[in-house]
């Protein structure tokens, strides 16, 4: 297995040929729009967990897409919203740091329900920098026939400004290859940044531990929300089977008590399901264990945050 997903030798990196064009993109919006769908939609792998619970995404990921023509290295971003804790702080923070370090901000919306004050909100935002930015209209498959008038609610938000606006679902691929091509031709020519085989900057066991809280989050829905973090405490390779020994930390013994479930429903159906991904992911077979540990108040602790990988930055 290796340490990252389809790491290829970093000294096969090309030499970019004449007019080949790369950067990095910003996928950029609210939570819940439809972000991390649409990073899995473009690289044609899962890397980006998605959940229909609002901020799923803590990091900052990347996903590579090599083309013969570009080199894209999209940024999925955490959605920004207002912080209320340690955590959602961090997460905001991480997101506007990624948008000063992008070439092109593609800036997504939910075009399934009209314009809002939050929107609004990181337009405004968007304004004020000097990268090119692309308004991406996702969620097109559920649009109404009282389309014309939500399109024009985005529309008028970005008047005076000369962004292109695209529309796509993330989770049909209709319309994304329009948007791949638009985002090329905005691509200033240049390198190869990673070889053409990688597809995230993420090491394999992030990728795990994330698929773990995908399905934590998928079933428990509402009950346990976002109190919880994953940490792959070993992995052990053999040629026929990878065993892989997981932590589900909460902060709260009645979160411990949902997560396992009555009878140890819940955790085995949370192990069942995240181990066919895995599965997936790895391309072998997989022997999953998971135990729950109760870490109180761990969002609020910065020691705590950066021991369960996420980026605490001043
Ligand atoms: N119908 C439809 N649903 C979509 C589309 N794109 C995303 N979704 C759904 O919207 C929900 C949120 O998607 P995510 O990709 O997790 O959204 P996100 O913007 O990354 O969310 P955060 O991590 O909270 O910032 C999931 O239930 C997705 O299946 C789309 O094009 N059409």
């Amino acid at each position: 297995m290796n340490e990252n997903l389809d790491l290829g030798n970093l000294s096969t990196i090309p030499i970019a040929p004449e007019g080949f064009k790369s950067g990095f993109v910003g996928i950029i919006g609210r939570p819940n729009v439809g972000k991390s769908t649409l990073m899995n939609q473009l690289i044609g792998q899962k890397i980006a967990i998605t959940s229909p619970v609002s901020q799923t995404t803590r990091n900052r990921l990347q996903g590579i897409l090599t083309t013969d023509k570009a080199q894209i290295i999209f940024v999925d971003t955490p959605g920004i919203h207002k912080p209320h804790h340690t955590l959602g702080k961090i997460i905001v923070k991480n997101a506007k740091t990624a948008i000063n370090s992008v070439d092109i901000i593609l800036l997504v919306v939910d075009s399934s329900v009209k314009s809002g004050g939050g929107d609004r909100y990181i337009i405004d935002l968007l304004k004020t920098v000097n990268q090119p930015v692309i308004l991406g209209l996702n969620k097109s498959d559920q649009q109404t026939e009282k389309y014309q008038e939500i399109d024009e609610s985005y529309a008028n938000l970005i008047q005076d400004h000369n962004w292109p606006m695209i529309k796509f679902s993330a989770l049909t691929g209709d319309g994304v290859e329009t948007l791949q091509n638009t985002l090329i031709e905005q691509l200033e020519p240049g390198p190869y940044y990673y070889p053409p085989d990688l597809i995230t900057d993420q090491p394999e066991r992030f990728i795990m531990a994330e698929l773990i809280r995908e399905q934590i989050l998928q079933l428990t829905r509402q009950e346990v929300p976002h109190s919880v973090a994953v940490t792959i405490e070993k992995v052990e390779e053999s040629p026929k089977i990878t065993k892989i020994f997981a932590a589900i930390n909460v902060e709260r013994s009645s979160q411990k008590g949902i997560i396992i479930g009555q009878k140890g429903n819940m955790l085995k159906a949370i192990g069942t399901t995240a181990r066919e991904q895995i599965q997936k992911l790895i391309a072998g077979e997989v022997f999953l264990k998971l135990f729950v540990k109760v870490e109180p108040q761990w969002r609020q602790s910065n020691l705590r945050l950066a021991e369960f990988g996420y980026r605490v930055e001043e």
